[in-house]
């Protein structure tokens, strides 16, 4: 130690002046939580995944020196818990059927310690909670190939009862020590989905026919959508029933993009139907925000 160096008491000055400070400051951030429930009127804690996004990207651009970003991103999400909870009950439906497909240690990562989780046994269970208003949002596990009873299919509806598709967890993998590593699962709720810039969506489109998957993609390329993603539920009739298709594009797309009419002013003789599900705000996939290791070794910066 040099003799300019402050002593062991004064840095221990320093932090409790830093910790009134902050504490000073969640407390305001509180009390302004409240007042945006009484900004937002009546209705029940209304969660806003895109907004949240926007925050987070918006501190980790700003972020300097050795504290991990992932920390930054964990304490944040305690505090956004925290100021819908103090808006009104808040509550999680997820899915739990006592396999490695469990989304509870996500859901406990992400919407932090006190928030209500209600485990169910089948993600249609967690759909049904959400449109029936049990829960204020559910967690499923994102599309797969070769479901032969998807649950997205359950979306494939107009109404204000139908939940639609409003984030994609985890949204920094470092972030959330109870995910089992690789696990995502998407967030469904009954509120609107809202851009948060760099986004990714999903359509469910109903065809009159079986089509191949060149011919989906191809069909789909025409209106001038380039989907990253084709999950196919094939009909039961193996001649000339209808399938189901949940498509993954990239960018935030609503029920009036121009692309959508063209589809089905294009391809009207081979689509029935067609449903925006949603979308989400893309997460964070940089190390060392993706990678716990790498989160770790930021407090070894200079
Ligand atoms: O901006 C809002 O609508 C809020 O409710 C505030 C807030 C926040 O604490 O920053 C809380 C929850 C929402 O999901 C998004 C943001």
């Amino acid at each position: 130690m040099d003799q300019g160096d402050p002593s062991l008491d004064e840095l221990r000055s320093e932090i409790d002046r830093i910790d009134d400070a902050l504490h000073d400051l969640l407390m305001r951030r509180t009390e302004v939580s409240r007042k945006v429930r009484d900004a937002k009127g009546d209705t029940p804690a209304v969660i806003r995944p895109a907004r949240e996004v926007q925050v987070l990207r918006r501190l980790l651009g700003r972020h300097r020196g050795s504290l991990p970003g992932a920390v930054l991103v964990r304490i944040w999400r305690e505090i956004f818990s925290d100021s819908l909870a103090q808006q009104g009950p808040f509550s999680v439906a997820v899915l739990n059927d006592g396999s490695e497909a469990s989304l509870v240690g996500m859901a406990r990562d992400h919407f932090g310690i006190l928030t209500p989780i209600q485990e169910h046994s089948s993600p249609l269970r967690v759909v049904n909670a959400v449109a029936e208003g049990e829960a204020s949002v559910g967690l499923v596990p994102p599309p797969e190939h070769e479901s032969a009873d998807p649950w997205w299919r359950y979306l494939a509806r107009e109404g204000n009862d139908v939940p639609r598709v409003i984030s994609r967890l985890p949204l920094a993998a470092a972030a959330t020590p109870s995910t089992p590593p690789g696990q995502s699962g998407l967030m469904i709720g009954l509120v609107p989905p809202e851009s948060s810039g760099e986004d990714s969506s999903y359509l469910i489109v109903e065809t009159r026919s079986h089509l191949s998957r060149g011919a989906l993609k191809e069909l789909f390329e025409k209106s001038g959508l380039s989907p990253d993603n084709i999950y196919v539920q094939r009909s039961a009739d193996s001649g000339h029933g209808e399938d189901l298709l949940m498509v993954e594009l990239p960018g935030f797309i609503t029920d009036d993009d121009e692309r959508l009419n063209t589809l089905m002013d294009i391809e009207g003789e081979r689509l029935n139907a067609l449903w925006v599900v949603g979308s989400y705000p893309l997460p964070f996939q940089a190390s060392p925000l993706s990678e716990p290791q790498a989160a770790q070794k930021e407090r070894e910066k200079p």
